[in-house]
């Protein structure tokens, strides 16, 4: 029999195991990273949790990890979300390239659950395709095209659901932005035939909730989680809806080849798909980074006429109808590849593509509604400004709320694109490094690397928003901290940091803030309590960070305002974006005086996916009025 003392020597050893992995993760781990990290070159921290790495933080409070990071690093820094390097940008130079090089970085959808859900993404990816893509899917959603065949159901669809939170005089903001946002996508932006039958019109709508809820769970295919509840809402909208998809597909396939006559919008025509000069007179639409394309002096012609479809012919681009609608323009832009639709996408591929017109509409549409509502009635002096420019949009044009009468509204415009500032309902996007890229601060992002834009960090740090670069506190070098960190500083970082110091030395743009000692010395002195500077403090310092004015004067305009990003990429979806959001609230402020119950409301809300307040704190009073 083995007595005790004949044990000890096993339960030494054991220890022993034990006291190195204790002290391999403290020690050891960290140290590879620290190693790793020099190698790659690149700003970033050395610690993060294995398999989710920085992503809780990101998460929680994007603002906060955002200037965090740029206040030690810049605007160009390596993390890891979702137990992968990330390559993070947010500044202009960088962006720019992020955005527009796109033999270097190729459009990349990261996470499980949204490849499981749509499969095929090659009409995003494969330049030709995307070509097709943008031209046919822009043509439908111009400004021409939204003036003529969106704005009128788009406003009828709202005008039905004002009714009903009229009546019912109080309604939970998020869920009736939810509601609405769907009936929007599916009734008037992506005109996806619908089954007739209202419970089945019901039923659809709960379906494609439960997909799109879907995309935000862990990717774990088991009973009761949100993407295995997602994937059989697919099998069963793939049932209900894929005849109805498939007729309309043919028909509209059978057109495109046929050239049958047909009305188009003449204003609808190519070169005013492409988001980044189509604007109307009074809707400027940031092409990213500040860009904003001037108001068009071409408004929309919206004279009908008739005129000859013609086939695909030539290089399959000249396709000629104009579509009405989403679905139809991406079928037309598959069509346009000159092959049988069947050759190119199976049904589930279609359908998929159904699918993703629905998430890019909704999943946007939605924050939009609940952020820009919640944002004014948040903002008394902003609601009062905003009725006076309803009241004279009244006595100038009477009830109409056309697209031209919409594009007359230059304070609205501006508390949009504020709230969408502050606000931002997309966190960015993501791209893969096709080759190593030297950017011109030096650094390399290496080939392969996945890159990250963030909507944050390019909203941080946008030089207009701060201070100019102050010179250093004397007295207040923290002589560990600035060892420490030139370690990990771009002083460190061999030939990439020795071209850096010299870009910068050169006055070449590095970010405004070019070295962590100055971003420091601006923290402390813009910072408030919460650790934020006031342009970004929207949870307790709202009324100073909320200032739509500043969109009104080309000096305090934000230069690297990022929510729609930029690019060969850039949302095609911007103009209905803004326009739904315009006509949300000028129909809100003329029927009502509204207020949300909770005035701590964005103080407990998140902003992943998008603006989302904590359950139950979103109520919103309406009390009808005329204004
Ligand atoms: C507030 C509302 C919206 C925001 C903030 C937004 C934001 C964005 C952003 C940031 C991108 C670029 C992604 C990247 O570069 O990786 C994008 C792309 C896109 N958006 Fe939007 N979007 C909005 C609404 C819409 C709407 C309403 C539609 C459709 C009607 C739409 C359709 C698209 C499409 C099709 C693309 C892909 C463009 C391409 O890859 O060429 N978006 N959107």
């Amino acid at each position: 029999m083995t007595s005790w003392k004949d044990m000890l020597p096993v339960v030494g050893t054991a220890m022993h195991v034990l006291a190195a992995l204790v002290f391999s993760i403290i020690f050891v781990i960290p140290w590879i990273q620290l190693k790793l990290a020099q190698l790659g070159r690149i700003p970033g921290p050395i610690f993060w949790l294995p398999l989710i790495g920085e992503t809780p933080q990101l998460l929680q409070s994007p603002f906060k990890y955002m200037w965090n990071r740029w206040l030690s690093y810049g605007g160009f820094f390596r993390t890891s979300l979702l137990g992968q390097q990330v390559y993070v940008v947010g500044t202009q130079d960088i962006l720019r390239s992020v955005w527009s090089d796109e033999e270097a970085f190729e459009f990349h959808v990261p996470g499980k659950t949204f490849s499981m859900l749509i499969t095929d993404i090659r009409h995003m990816r494969e330049p030709r395709q995307h070509g097709f893509f943008r031209r046919r899917l822009g043509q439908a959603l111009s400004p021409a095209a939204i003036a003529a065949n969106l704005l009128g159901p788009m406003a009828a669809v709202m005008r039905r659901h004002l009714d009903s939170w009229e009546q019912r005089g109080r309604v939970f903001l998020s869920h009736a932005s939810e509601e609405l946002s769907m009936d929007v996508a599916l009734e008037v932006v992506t005109g996806h035939p619908l089954p007739s039958s209202p419970d089945d019109k019901a039923l659809v709508r709960r379906l494609f909730r439960t997909v799109l809820n879907g995309l935000y769970g862990l990717p774990i295919v088991l009973p009761g989680t949100a993407i295995y509840k997602a994937l059989g809402a697919r099998r069963q909208l793939m049932t209900k809806l894929w005849p109805l998809v498939e007729a309309e597909a043919t028909e509209v396939a059978a057109r495109v080849r046929g050239g049958k006559e047909e009305e188009v919008n003449e204003g609808a025509e190519e070169g005013e798909g492409e988001g980044k000069d189509a604007t109307l007179p009074g809707i400027v639409i940031a092409g990213g980074c500040g860009e904003d394309a001037e108001a068009s002096p071409r408004a929309p012609t919206l004279r009908r006429r008739r005129r000859m479809v013609a086939g695909a012919g030539g290089d399959g681009n000249d396709i000629g109808v104009a579509p009405m609608r989403m679905l139809e323009a991406q079928v037309s832009s598959v069509l346009a590849g000159g092959e049988e639709l069947s050759a190119i996408l199976t049904p589930e591929q279609l359908f998929e593509r159904a699918l993703g017109t629905v998430i890019a509409v909704d999943e946007t549409s939605r924050h939009l509604f609940f952020a820009s509502v919640a944002a004014v009635a948040l903002a008394p002096e902003v609601r009062a400004k905003l009725e006076d420019e309803q009241r004279q949009a009244l006595g100038k044009y009477g009830d109409e709320l056309s697209y031209s009468v919409l594009g007359d509204m230059p304070y609205l415009d501006a508390v949009i694109k504020e709230t969408l500032r502050l606000l931002p309902v997309s966190i960015g996007g993501f791209r893969i490094a096709k080759r190593d890229v030297q950017l011109r601060s030096g650094f390399v992002i290496p080939r392969g690397a996945v890159v990250y834009w963030s909507t944050h960090l390019a909203h941080c740090c946008d030089p207009v928003l701060l201070p100019r670069n102050p010179a250093p506190e004397p007295g207040r070098k923290n002589l560990f901290g600035s060892w420490f960190r030139s370690l990990l500083g771009p002083r460190s970082l061999g030939p990439a940091g020795a071209a850096a110091r010299q870009g910068t030395r050169r006055g070449m743009s590095v970010g405004v803030f070019d070295t962590a000692e100055a971003r420091r010395t601006l923290a402390r002195s813009i910072e408030g309590p919460t650790g934020l500077p006031a342009h970004l403090d929207f949870q307790v310092r709202f009324e100073e960070a909320f200032r739509p004015e500043r969109w009104l004067n080309e000096e305090t305009r934000p230069k690297q305002w990022a929510a729609f990003g930029g690019g060969g990429h850039l949302c095609l979806g911007q103009h209905v974006a803004m326009v739904e959001a315009k006509l949300l609230l000028a129909m809100l402020l003329r029927r009502f005086e509204f207020r949300l119950e909770d005035s701590g409301v964005l103080r407990k809300a998140s902003l992943f996916p998008g603006p989302t307040p904590r359950r139950g704190t979103d109520g919103l009073l309406l009390i009808s009025r005329p204004l």
